[in-house]
């Protein structure tokens, strides 16, 4: 029998990185940031209703959806969010369950979706256990502020859009620290694989 589990954690706390481990170990990865991006693809139903709620000033002259633009719209208006939130989510979650089935019927043992707000989202019924990549909130803000560029106001905005990593500590079947260097983070995922018997 097949086992689904979740990878979450917040933006920048190292998703992206434990994921990448993952999948160079063979395991199947379904992520629910590129599922964003593929269902807000020009003339989808997402992106059509997000051009009709908020105008065609967030579209960028090749008529793709300037992300930088519904961003800062978003993340400073909670309102703004749910709306998106409410007209992306359906879409996501019908995306990562098509691609979950096929992953299944291609015979994996392990299928693992990577999704930043799946307590947020109440998504855990998708999942057999969840796995929690987590990071101080300081060194979450240097991280997201390096990465992306942003000012401090900018990460924080992001950063106060999610349930805190802390509070999601006793909500994980795991947690993985990836407040320190990269060889640390991955002897705890190797550790966990092995304690799983998590095999591709
Ligand atoms: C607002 C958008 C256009 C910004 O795009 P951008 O390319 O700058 O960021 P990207 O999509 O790579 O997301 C980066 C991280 O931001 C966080 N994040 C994104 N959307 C949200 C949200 N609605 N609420 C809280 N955190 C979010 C996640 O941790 C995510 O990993 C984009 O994030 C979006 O369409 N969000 C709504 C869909 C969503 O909730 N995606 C998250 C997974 S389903
Ligand atoms: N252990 C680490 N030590 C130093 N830097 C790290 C470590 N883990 C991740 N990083 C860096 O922190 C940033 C965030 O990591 P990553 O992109 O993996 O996070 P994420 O959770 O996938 O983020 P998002 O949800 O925003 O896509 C990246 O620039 C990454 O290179």
């Amino acid at each position: 029998m097949a086992r689904i589990i979740g990878l979450t954690g917040g933006i920048a706390s190292g998703k992206s990185t434990i994921s990448n481990m993952l999948r160079e170990k063979g395991f199947t990865i379904i992520d629910a940031d590129i599922a964003a991006r593929e269902v807000v693809n020009i003339g989808e139903e997402a992106y059509l209703a997000i051009v009709k709620e908020f105008g065609e000033e967030i579209l960028q002259e090749d008529l793709t959806i300037n992300r930088g633009k519904l961003g800062a719209i978003v993340f400073n208006q909670e309102e703004k969010r749910l709306l998106l939130n409410s007209i992306v989510h359906p879409a996501v979650r019908k995306y990562m369950n098509a691609k979950k089935e096929e992953a299944l019927l291609s015979g994996k043992n392990t299928v693992i979706l990577d999704i930043p707000l799946l307590f947020e989202s109440k998504l855990t019924y998708m999942v057999e256990k969840t796995i929690l990549v987590y990071v101080d909130e300081q060194i979450q803000l240097k991280r997201l502020m390096e990465r992306n560029h942003f000012s401090e106001a900018e990460a924080k905005a992001r950063i106060s859009a999610q349930m805190p990593l802390k509070d999601k500590i006793p909500l994980a079947d795991a947690v993985i620290d990836n407040n320190g260097n990269i060889t640390e983070t991955e002897k705890q995922l190797n550790r966990l694989i092995n304690s799983w018997e998590m095999t591709p």
